[in-house]
């Protein structure tokens, strides 16, 4: 059995009265890539949120285990090097350069008020060179395209080397070659161990990951391997059926059914 890097336990969640999740269990094995999909509305960037420890408490029953312990029994400097997360719609950077705000990814790892180091400076820049967004290093991110922010605040994400990446929609934006890269890189640190979850609305790229979580209406209904038809037969009943999961050239794709049949 592999080992679980991450998992929600029992998990509901509300915004006020009202109930968004209920009762998710959902266990991420360790260096495994897992694509969280189902329709709008169906919780997926709420159980990110709880994941990673944004839920607030008193909204919120059940529990997040990181690498085994409470989330919330983690000291907080160790949970921000061991757990990184990439939002929507950040704008609270607007201001920094791309630079600076990639080098918001090592807080974590630098003593208070102390200058970044040289692996600090080192990192950023693999970071940034890895998402292509080397060259506006010295810009605001206010001033960048969707695309390109979204690249500079993945490099952020990455800059925080944690064993857990949660994402949020992170091909938002992304042109195809950019999402290709995307998959690359996650490719990459799933190699290295890393364990990666990302909210997927691309469901072709979903399916590329090595399991498939799939939300409906606040619950999880299937978990299961991407390559596993019982998770295709998920995947097209969660979605009334108007796509369908087909292989070409050995990689899965969802294609929308445009005709009842
Ligand atoms: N702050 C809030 N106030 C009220 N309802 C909320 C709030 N945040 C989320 N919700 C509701 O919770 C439900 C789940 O939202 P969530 O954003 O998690 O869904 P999602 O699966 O990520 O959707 P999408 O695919 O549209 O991004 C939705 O019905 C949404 O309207």
């Amino acid at each position: 059995m592999p080992q679980t890097a991450i998992a929600a336990e029992q998990v509901s969640a509300r915004v006020h009265r009202k109930p968004i999740l209920h009762g998710v269990t959902a266990r991420f094995a360790t260096g495994r890539w897992t694509s969280i999909v189902g329709p709008n509305g169906a919780g997926k960037s709420s159980l990110l949120k709880v994941l990673c420890g944004l839920w607030p408490a008193h909204a919120l029953q059940g529990g997040v285990q990181l690498q085994g312990q409470p989330l919330q029994r983690w000291p907080r400097r160790e949970r921000a090097r061991a757990l990184a997360w990439l939002g929507q719609n950040e704008t609270a950077t607007d201001e920094l350069t791309s630079y600076d705000v990639a080098m918001l990814g090592r807080l974590p790892h630098q003593a208070w008020l102390a200058s970044p180091s040289d692996e600090d400076h080192a990192v950023v820049r693999r970071c940034l060179q890895a998402t292509q967004a080397w060259d506006w290093r010295h810009r605001p991110l206010a001033e960048l395209s969707g695309g390109e922010r979204q690249r500079v605040l993945l490099a952020r994400a990455l800059a925080v080397q944690a064993k857990v990446l949660l994402m949020d929609e992170p091909l938002a934006n992304l042109d195809p070659p950019h999402q290709a890269d995307w998959m690359l890189i996650v490719r990459a640190l799933v190699a290295r161990g890393t364990t990666v979850v990302s909210v997927l609305h691309e469901l072709s790229v979903a399916l590329q990951a090595d399991d498939m979580l799939i939300l409906q209406a606040g619950r999880a209904v299937h978990h299961g391997a991407c390559a596993d038809p019982a998770t295709h037969a998920a995947l097209e009943a969660v979605f009334e059926h108007r796509i369908q999961v087909r292989q070409l050239d050995g990689q899965w794709l969802a294609l929308p059914r445009t005709m009842r049949n």
